[in-house]
């Protein structure tokens, strides 16, 4: 991929002229479509590609996911970018082949290069270890990185103006903050055994018992037995959660919740309002002030039903596993899983990766394996790729590669706009009765050609601006 070239037709070396590309990609001798975009098509394949200064790390993954991760890479990267990427294949036969060594070199790609796109990848169960006869149950490469990253995970819907909500009353952004180190995705579960005792023992780091506590005596008999789970995190996790989210809110001027359960959870959840509170206090107060902006900590609870009546409009940190599920809802509420956007970034925001916030899309990767259409909402993944460039053009100082960025990311949004999307957004729009009809909705392939169409406009005018700023 860090072949340099200019995209004239009959260059061997430009992706126009591959083989492997479809049909479609000859619509520019199709005298039936209208001249305008013809020129545009020519005028693009003139520009020489816009060169990266530095690596992206692209962390490829599974089924549906990794379908599409391939079709925009093909179509919406590598022609317009001479770039290095650090590639890493996250799919699971590779992570079983090597024992999961490539995800923790993976990880410590992304904290080198400080620049990262992932598609969504497998986090096996046992029927997956089954379907793929795996040597062993794997932990999931999302836990894996985000611990070793220790970072939080920015979750934020792709507003359309016309996709409607699920939630009507939501017009702005309920941004999560996910914090994605440690509770449940790095915690010790295990089956119990009947007639046994499960306890909790804190030991000093030279073997000395501080504390032991009964937690559950299991009963004798067939059905005494159950399960036990001991999950921890730091304070030091807890405060750099808490400083990333306190930034991103006065960076995007948006007023901020956090929410626990400390009314169950004393000591545990009860340290996440304490430490945010002294770090809102100590540090944040006046200045959200200033930017006149507040801050509450609220019982989850209490939050998901103040989110549903709100306007949106905030940032809501979340403990791991409740930014993982609010995630979800919000997205769905905002229109679809694939309008959610992911990144995760470092406590000093100089690390990001970022990704969709939806799976692999198993269910759309079997009609695809059937040889059957699919419609696969890939906005997420491009966005994704969007977000990663531009924390790349960021880092390098390349304002080239910036507006290439934001022109991929507005593409997605315009396409949509002008009436193109697939079946998920058409359903949200037109009713599940219409929105299903073939007629009314793209592929997951045509979408993408309708995004690369639409990006060339962007591109030619950004080429013919600043063709200094090009190699
Ligand atoms: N970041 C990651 O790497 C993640 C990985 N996973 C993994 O993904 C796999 C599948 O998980 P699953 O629970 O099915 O969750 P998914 O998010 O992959 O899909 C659930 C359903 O949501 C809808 N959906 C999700 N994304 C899109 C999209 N881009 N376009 C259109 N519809 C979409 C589909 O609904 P419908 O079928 O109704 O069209 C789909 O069947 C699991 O193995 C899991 O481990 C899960 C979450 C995150
Ligand atoms: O890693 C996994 O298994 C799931 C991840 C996930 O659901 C998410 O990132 O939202
Ligand atoms: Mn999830």
């Amino acid at each position: 991929m860090s072949i340099s070239g200019c995209f004239v037709q009959d260059c061997p070396r430009v992706p126009w002229s591959l083989s492997h590309l479809s049909p479609r990609r000859e619509r520019d001798t199709d005298t039936s479509k209208p001249r305008e975009i013809r020129a545009t098509m020519s005028n693009v394949r003139c520009l020489p590609r816009i060169r990266v200064r530095n690596p992206l790390v692209e962390l490829d993954g599974d089924e549906q996911a990794r379908v599409i991760w391939h079709q925009i890479k093909k179509q919406l990267i590598e022609p317009y970018l001479d770039l290095n990427i650090v590639y890493f294949d996250l799919g699971l036969p590779v992570r079983d082949a090597t024992n999961d060594g490539v995800t923790l070199d993976a990880a410590r790609a992304v904290q080198q290069h400080r620049a990262a796109v992932k598609a969504a990848t497998i986090t096996p169960d046992e029927a997956r270890v089954q379907e793929f006869n795996l040597k062993r149950m794997y932990p999931s490469p999302n836990g894996t990185l985000r611990n070793i990253l220790n970072g939080t995970v920015f979750r934020e819907p792709i507003l359309v103006n016309n996709v409607p909500r699920l939630v009507p009353g939501w017009q702005k952004p309920i941004v999560i903050a996910r914090h994605g180190f440690g509770d449940q995705y790095k915690a010790q579960d295990v089956r119990v055994p009947p007639a046994s005792r499960v306890e909790l023992c804190i030991l000093t780091a030279d073997g000395k018992e501080i504390e032991r506590r009964e937690v559950h005596r299991f009963a004798a008999g067939e059905h005494g037995g159950g399960v036990a789970l001991a999950m921890f995190n730091t304070d030091e996790s807890i405060r750099n959660f808490g400083k990333s989210c306190f930034e991103f809110a006065l960076k995007r001027k948006l007023p901020m919740y956090l929410s626990t359960k400390n009314t169950i959870l004393k000591a545990y959840d009860g340290r996440w309002r304490d430490i945010f509170q002294e770090l809102y206090d100590r540090d944040y107060k006046e200045r959200f002030a200033q930017a006149s902006l507040g801050y509450e900590h609220r019982l989850i609870d209490d939050m998901v039903a103040q989110a549903l009546k709100s306007a949106g409009g905030f940032l809501w940190a979340c403990k791991n596993y409740d930014g993982d599920v609010q995630s979800d809802i919000v997205a769905q509420g905002y229109g679809s899983l694939g309008l959610m956007s992911s990144v995760l970034l470092t406590p000093d925001g100089n690390t990001l990766l970022a990704e969709a916030a939806h799976g692999t899309v198993t269910r759309h990767y079997r009609l695809h394996q059937q040889g059957k259409e699919t419609s696969t909402n890939s906005v997420a993944s491009i966005v994704a790729w969007a977000r990663g460039l531009a924390h790349r053009a960021t880092l390098d100082e390349t304002p080239d590669v910036l507006q290439f960025a934001e022109a991929l990311e507005r593409s997605c949004i315009e396409v949509i706009q002008g009436g193109k999307m697939t079946k998920d957004l058409s359903i949200a729009v037109l009713g599940p009765e219409l929105g299903c009809k073939r007629e009314n909705y793209l592929t997951t392939e045509e979408f993408i050609d309708a995004v690369q169409e639409q990006l060339e406009t962007h591109l030619v005018s950004i080429g013919q601006k600043s063709p200094q700023q090009r190699i």
